[in-house]
């Protein structure tokens, strides 16, 4: 085992020059080699130098692992037992910790070994997702105008568009946009402060600083980030001690020229239960929508995404995939997961049309227009025994009111249909009336037992 590695890391230094080495390969260090599995574990000091030698060096040290031991080895990364310790602690145990340091550090070339600690440390802190980058982000005509609002931010943050607003639906890439634009601020200003959050985070961060009365250091971390990245907001809804805090935080940040970049599911006036003066804030920079992938987009997601896992997926499949799976790319995702685990399982090296008919039978099923808004609104009706015309009718009483909110959740569940298109089938209702009543269903159902049961026997039923 170390005469292997030594004899790797000697081969490796012929390849690479020499501050990679030093930077990415000598911190690693051999663990084991597991002779009945043929796998080569190595452990690498912190997540950002484990994903950044996965990606970029595993083939190679797997090469010479399989020549070394005459037959196809794999290698296994795993965090340094040190690290993987810190990482497991909570989140918001750290903040603290992370108060901002004196002086931001210099701007420094990524490859020294120098800088490789620099950006480990800044990526830790930060909390972002190094594999999200808007090199594997897929453009198209859906997302193309807030690619390039992030890119123009990440290149000059603070001065162009601040704060930049993204919204839309779920599963469309503004996760994954705005982990890019952190990436990349950081591969160009390994110095800069950059920090990641969910909404949700945020808000229980702050009742955190408020059970341990830390507001001041809770306040100093916050407004002295350069780059904050703040996903969902709409979790803010309610929140008024967090709309609070967050909206000097926002006024500090904005002041000095840092940059706030947020993230939404609606576009700021839509956000429900939000102060107004935070949602003219919102609205005070760009904001721009990422609308769901068209046809060619989703089809270059589905390619680029089956490469990048080793998976041959010859383009016949990917449109017959993309052509029935329209809503988001997470979907997409999850559809190219099954099919190839299908593939593998039955042993099918090729994947085929038929292996995704087979893979992705239910969730064709539900894509192919076997459900219409009609069929929901008949079978919702029978179940509350109502009439089928109270689905469209004026009236509210709170009997009706409740299965025809039932009906809408699940015409958005279950069908491709817009807001605005099923409240035109719900008797001309508003889209943010068909928001609204989706939003409240999917609330009350992960409180109401009851309700989650009955959701569940429709789906069923509907689902036949
Ligand atoms: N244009 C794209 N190119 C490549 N991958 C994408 C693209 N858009 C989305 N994805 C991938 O799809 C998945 C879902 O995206 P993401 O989490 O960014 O969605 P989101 O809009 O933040 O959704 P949510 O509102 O549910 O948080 C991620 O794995 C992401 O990497």
């Amino acid at each position: 085992m170390k005469d292997f590695w030594q004899t790797c890391v000697h081969r490796l230094e012929q390849d690479l020059p020499p501050q990679q080495i030093s930077a990415w390969i000598r911190p690693l260090v051999p663990l084991a080699f597991d002779e009945a599995q043929a796998v080569l574990r190595v452990s690498a000091p912190n997540r950002f130098k484990l994903e950044w030698v996965r990606k970029n060096f595993s083939r190679q040290i797997e090469t010479l692992a399989s020549e070394w031991y005459k037959r196809p080895v794999q290698v296994a990364f795993e965090l340094a037992a040190a690290n993987a310790a810190y990482r497991a602690a909570p989140a918001s145990a750290e903040l603290p910790a992370e108060a901002p340091e004196s002086a931001p550090a210099p701007v420094v070339a990524a490859a020294s070994p120098a800088a490789a600690a620099v950006v480990d440390a800044a990526h830790d802190r930060s909390r972002l997702n190094t594999d999200l980058t808007f090199d594997n982000f897929v453009t198209g005509k859906a997302n193309q105008l807030a690619r390039a609002a992030a890119l123009q931010v990440a290149e000059n943050p603070g001065v162009s568009y601040n704060p930049l607003f993204l919204y839309g639906g779920v599963g469309l890439g503004k996760t994954h946009l705005i982990h890019a634009i952190g990436n990349a601020l950081l591969l160009s200003n390994a110095g800069a402060r950059v920090r990641y959050v969910h909404a949700d985070q945020y808000v229980s961060d702050v009742v955190k600083a408020y059970q341990r009365k830390a507001f001041d250091e809770f306040k100093r971390y916050y407004h002295s980030l350069d780059l904050l990245l703040i996903d969902d907001i709409q979790f803010f809804a309610g929140k008024n001690r967090t709309q609070e805090e967050f909206f000097y935080a926002f006024e500090a940040m904005v002041a000095q020229r840092k940059q706030i970049i947020i993230t939404s599911d609606t576009y700021p006036k839509e956000l429900p239960n939000i102060d107004s003066r935070l949602i003219s804030r919102f609205d005070s920079g760009l904001t721009v929508a990422i609308e769901p992938p068209e046809l060619e987009m989703r089809v270059a997601i589905l390619l680029r995404k089956a490469e990048s896992e080793g998976v041959t997926m010859p383009e016949e499949v990917a449109f017959f995939i993309a052509k029935h799976l329209r809503s988001n790319v997470r979907e997409l995702e999850g559809a190219l997961r099954k099919v190839s685990a299908y593939a593998r399982f039955h042993g099918r090296e090729v994947l085929t049309v038929e292996v995704c008919k087979d893979a992705l039978k239910d969730l064709l099923s539900v894509s192919n227009g076997q459900i219409t808004v009609e069929n929901i609104q008949k079978t919702v009706a029978d179940f509350y025994k109502m009439k089928v015309a109270d689905m469209y009718s004026k009236r509210r009483p709170a009997n009706i009111a409740l299965p025809r909110q039932v009906a809408m959740y699940l015409a958005k569940e279950l069908t491709q249909k817009s807001l605005p298109e099923i409240g035109d089938l719900f008797g001309g209702r508003d889209h943010t009336t068909v928001l609204h009543a989706v939003r409240k269903i999917s609330d009350a159902r992960s409180k109401q037992t009851e309700l989650n049961h009955a959701l569940h026997v429709l789906e069923q039923t509907l689902k036949g």
